[in-house]
């Protein structure tokens, strides 16, 4: 079967929140990020893929102490439904006893973080703190699972652009784009 094409899903879809928008909110979270964390340090952990683009803007926000690392992690397979959690890659740094600062691009449902969150926790940290560049509200989030920090809000569609993927495409977008 053959990709479904990012042009048609530009076209048909609708833009959620544009580059400036993203901009604003990300230097905004960084802000708020350096505060909570009190001039402690922090394991900065990117969950890849998706949270690439925003971990690399939201970094030179805070101003912190910063160790980095990155988790590798997927339910969507490029696809649009979620399936089980596979990991790819668990962080090399040792957490025990650490602020771990989960960064990703989207908490929708929540099993991602839930799962990594957990983990880190079992390795020992002494905090894991949930920064996202965007939250989508339906009410089937995973209980007890909440962002400390989020950028922007997005309804409950399937979202592409600044780092999450439509069908491995779009990653690049400077915008949130709803299909
Ligand atoms: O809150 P959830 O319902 O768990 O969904 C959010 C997760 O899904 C996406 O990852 P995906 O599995 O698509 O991998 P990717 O980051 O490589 O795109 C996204 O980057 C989050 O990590
Ligand atoms: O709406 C979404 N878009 C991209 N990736 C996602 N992962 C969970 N939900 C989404």
């Amino acid at each position: 079967m053959s990709r479904p094409e990012l042009a048609t899903a530009l076209r048909d879809g609708d833009v959620i929140h544009d580059h400036a928008t993203l901009q604003a909110a990300i230097s905004t979270i960084g802000a708020d990020i350096g505060r909570a964390l009190e001039g402690k340090s922090a394991v900065f952990l990117t969950i890849m893929q998706g949270g690439l683009v925003f971990a690399g803007q939201l970094a030179t926000e805070i101003d912190a102490a910063l160790e980095f690392d990155y988790v590798h992690a997927t339910r969507f397979r490029g696809g649009t439904e979620g399936g089980a959690l596979q990991w790819l890659r668990r962080p090399a740094t040792p957490l025990a006893g650490r602020i771990v600062l989960l960064v990703d691009d989207i908490l929708d449902e929540g099993h991602t973080l839930k799962a990594i969150r957990d983990w880190c926790l079992q390795q020992g940290a002494e905090r894991v703190l949930l920064a996202v560049l965007c939250e989508k509200r339906h009410g089937r989030t995973v209980p007890g699972l909440s962002a400390d920090f989020v950028g922007v809000e997005v309804p409950d569609r399937y979202v592409f652009g600044y780092g999450m993927d439509f069908h491995e495409q779009g990653r690049n977008l400077p915008a949130i784009h709803a299909l």
